[in-house]
């Protein structure tokens, strides 16, 4: 798992052979101590480089292999070892040194970088920190700061930026094996007394206590109860105060509590998640390694509202030539603005040209004859969509990819519109579509695996994380929703309010509370769709019936604060009040807490005391529910595509994993017994009554989420 080569008669060359990533199994940490050895004791030998085998230096410990019992020769000694050494060890990094990647080039004595590569310690993103004498040894490098900055957040650098930090010693844009070789000739024979990172004093940065404070401050604030940023800052801060060997065992002390814990758990299965959901698979058995994408150089933009215009920057910014269309000349200026000025901010920040030269805009559907995929994003109105598939077949050229922006119509029944039907798939894009990173690509019966196959290249090209799902009413995200905020609404009749239920959920980890949500989204928006779906009739303001639909519960609470005009911040008001229409600061309403007191006077309602773990049971449980319902049908393929979803699109808190993984942490027992409890104390709640995968699975005594697959494929094979 290391090779030893003698190259140039005096440097031994250690290769790191782990594909794809070359990451730090217990094989390849035994290969490295074996070839370091073997080097340091061939008499031959003046100088060492390490590399990595294709083009990789490392991608860090193996994370498949993390458990309790870790076997193979611990990174801390194995680093120790090399930095100790007698003769010039000089790190080789192309691609990526990531995690204990990084930690054992900054353990070597010098690092010559390809200018392609990228260095970080993102283990704070697995719930861990960078525990192999990174978080001792960086600061050492490169000042507390920037050390904090790249610990705390785990974002990755590239060569120039590690240049400029100081954590590399030189940027090359040729071979950087052959260039590390030639380095290690040169600086064979000279003192390491300088060299040590482990010896150098940690530059002491004024104000300490209050920078700390600060970090520490705005990490708290950010991770909302995540714990490892905070025990990186603590680390970092031993690192400035104390002695290095003490720094390392503090490391060491806060990394295992880290390394055991749920959050880590959490963290590393969304991180393969992430990755497994690119493996999709349809019903028929289709999926990602039989179907081949068709090439898209030029993509069509139809519709430039809010939607558009950020699919438009996104495509644009992914280098696709891009025909932005809208029929509306006041908006088509407008949108035109808006997309440049937004592609210009982010040029600027990323230093280079702005692609407005890519867009061409036009009023005439026609523009688009000549591109390879279309995305319809029109107002969400079926007849208005259906008449845009009708001239969009009339037009494209044959094999034109069509995908709809819709959020919750049926994909289907548009595609019904069109004489090619299997090249019709949904492309359901989160606002802003060019920074959200969740994509749901929807296949309906008669899409073929190759439109879903183009639609998910792109959304990879557009660097989504870009999920596979069968169609039906709100896909997985909005479905799940449903359940979500039905018993939000529920929780207001009976003696909740918007302030307790969003502190709840924000305590859980969630970014915003659903009613803070709402109110950024706007109201307006549900209120049509409940509208068109014969929900939100104007009823009788009192009496049992104004909260019964179909023989099932509803809460008309969200329909009368709408009819009040108040639609969130838009509006200057809605589940919150804010200083003037378009203020973001949602502050409490004492009209919607008196109209609430009088809501519930006029139903015969009494307000009892809820407290958080109710909020938090009856919501997420009933989402949950819904979750499996979903598996149940097929639409998703398994839990991984639900919590990804959950994760990018939803503000679920990651360090949760996403709500599936989040019931196989509480115990799959655990909220079939609430569920049945609460469908029990109300049994007009349909969302409430627990589904028959979830029983199932209990039945079949609760496996670990990676096994569900197994009795989901079951269940179907028996349907
Ligand atoms: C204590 C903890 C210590 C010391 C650590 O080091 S924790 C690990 C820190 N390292 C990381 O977090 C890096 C994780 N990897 C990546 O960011 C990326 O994989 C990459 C930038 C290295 C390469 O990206 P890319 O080319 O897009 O490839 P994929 O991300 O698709 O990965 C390819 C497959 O390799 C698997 N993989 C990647 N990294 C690891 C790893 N550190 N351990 C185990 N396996 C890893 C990844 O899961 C892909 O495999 P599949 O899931 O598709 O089977």
């Amino acid at each position: 798992m290391a090779q030893y080569t003698r190259v140039s008669g005096i440097v031994g060359l250690i290769t790191l052979q782990n594909p794809p990533v070359n990451a730090l199994s217990a094989a390849v940490r035994q290969g490295i101590v074996d070839k370091v050895e073997t080097a340091l004791s061939d008499p031959k030998v003046k100088s060492v480089v390490i590399c990595g085998q294709n083009g990789i230096f490392c991608g860090g410990a193996d994370i498949k292999e993390f458990g309790p019992k870790m076997s193979g020769p611990p990174l801390i000694p194995m680093i120790h070892a090399i930095e100790a050494a007698n003769k010039p060890v000089v790190a080789a990094i192309e691609g990526s040194a990531l995690g204990g990647g990084l930690e054992l080039a900054l353990g070597c004595h010098y690092r010559i970088a390809h200018s392609k590569a990228r260095l970080g310690l993102p283990e704070v993103t697995l719930g861990l920190l960078p525990a192999a004498g990174g978080s001792q040894r960086l600061p050492r490098l490169i000042g507390v700061p920037a050390a904090l900055d790249l610990i705390t957040t785990g974002r990755h650098v590239t060569a120039a930026e590690a240049l400029q930090l100081g954590i590399v010693d030189q940027v090359t844009d040729n071979n950087t094996v052959d260039a590390a070789v030639k380095f290690a000739l040169s600086v064979a024979g000279q003192s390491l007394d300088a060299r040590r990172i482990s010896t150098y004093p940690c530059p002491q940065p004024s104000h300490l206590d209050a920078l700390f404070e600060e970090v520490m401050q705005k990490v708290r604030q950010s991770a909302r109860g995540a714990m490892a940023p905070v025990a990186c800052v603590q680390a970092v801060r031993a690192a400035a105060t104390l002695p290095y060997t003490q720094g390392l065992e503090r490391e060491k002390e806060l990394m295992a509590t880290l390394f055991t814990s749920g959050q880590a758990r959490a963290l590393q299965y969304i991180f393969f998640a992430q990755r497994a959901v690119g493996r999709w698979r349809m019903p028929s058995g289709a999926g990602w390694d039989t179907s081949k994408h068709r090439p898209v150089n030029k993509a069509a933009v139809i519709g430039l509202g809010t939607m558009g215009q950020g699919i438009t920057v996104a495509l644009a910014q992914t280098g696709l030539s891009v025909v932005a269309i809208e029929t509306q000349e006041k908006q088509l200026m407008k949108a035109k603005q808006a997309v440049s000025s937004t592609l210009e901010r982010g040029a600027k920040r990323r230093g280079v040209a702005p692609p407005l030269d890519r867009i061409s805009y036009s009023q005439n559907i026609q523009a688009v004859a000549d591109v390879d995929l279309v995305i319809e994003a029109v107002f969400e109105d079926m007849g208005l969509k259906m008449e845009v598939f009708q001239q969009l077949s009339a037009v494209c050229k044959p094999g034109t990819v069509l995908c709809t922006n819709t959020s919750a119509l049926d994909m289907d029944q548009l595609a019904s519109e069109t004489p090619n039907p299997e090249l019709v798939v949904g492309m359901h894009f989160f606002s802003p579509a060019h920074v959200m990173k969740l994509l749901e690509v929807v296949y309906g019966p008669r899409s073929s695996p190759q439109a879903v196959a183009t639609a998910m290249q792109l959304g990879k090209k557009m660097g989504k994380a870009s999920v596979v799902v069968g169609n039906c009413r709100g896909f997985v995200g909005n479905r799940m929703l449903m359940p979500y905020s039905e018993q939000a609404f529920f929780l207001l009749e009976e003696g909740a309010t918007p302030e307790l239920v969003d502190r709840a959920l924000e305590e859980f980890g969630f970014s915003m509370g659903l009613f803070r949500m709402s109110d950024l989204a706007g109201l307006d928006v549900g209120w049509r769709v409940r509208k068109s779906a014969g929900l939100a009739e104007p009823r009788e303001a009192s009496g049992q019936s104004a909260r019964i639909r179909k023989g099932y519960r509803y809460s008309p609470i969200a329909d009368l604060i709408c009819e009040q005009g108040r639609f969130g911040q838009k509006t200057g008001s809605g589940w919150y009040q804010y200083d003037k229409p378009g203020s973001r600061v949602a502050r409490s309403d004492p009209w919607l807490h008196s109209f609430l007191e009088q809501y519930r006077a006029r139903h015969g309602l009494v307000a009892r005391s809820i407290d958080h773990q109710e909020v938090l049971e009856r919501c997420l449980y009933a989402m949950i529910n819904e979750g499996f319902r979903i598996l149940e049908d097929g639409i998703a393929a398994g839990p991984e595509d639900i919590d990804v979803i959950y994760v990018f699109g939803y503000g679920w808190p990651r360090h949760r994993g996403g709500p599936m993984f989040y019931a196989s942490m509480v115990g799959l027992a655990k909220v079939l017994e609430r569920l049945e409890h609460y469908h029990q104390a109300h049994p007009d709640v349909p969302y409430l009554q627990p589904c028959s995968l979830l029983k199932r699975l209990v039945a079949s005594g609760s496996p670990p989420v990676h096994r569900w697959r197994e009795v989901i494929k079951k269940l179907h094979s028996q349907l």
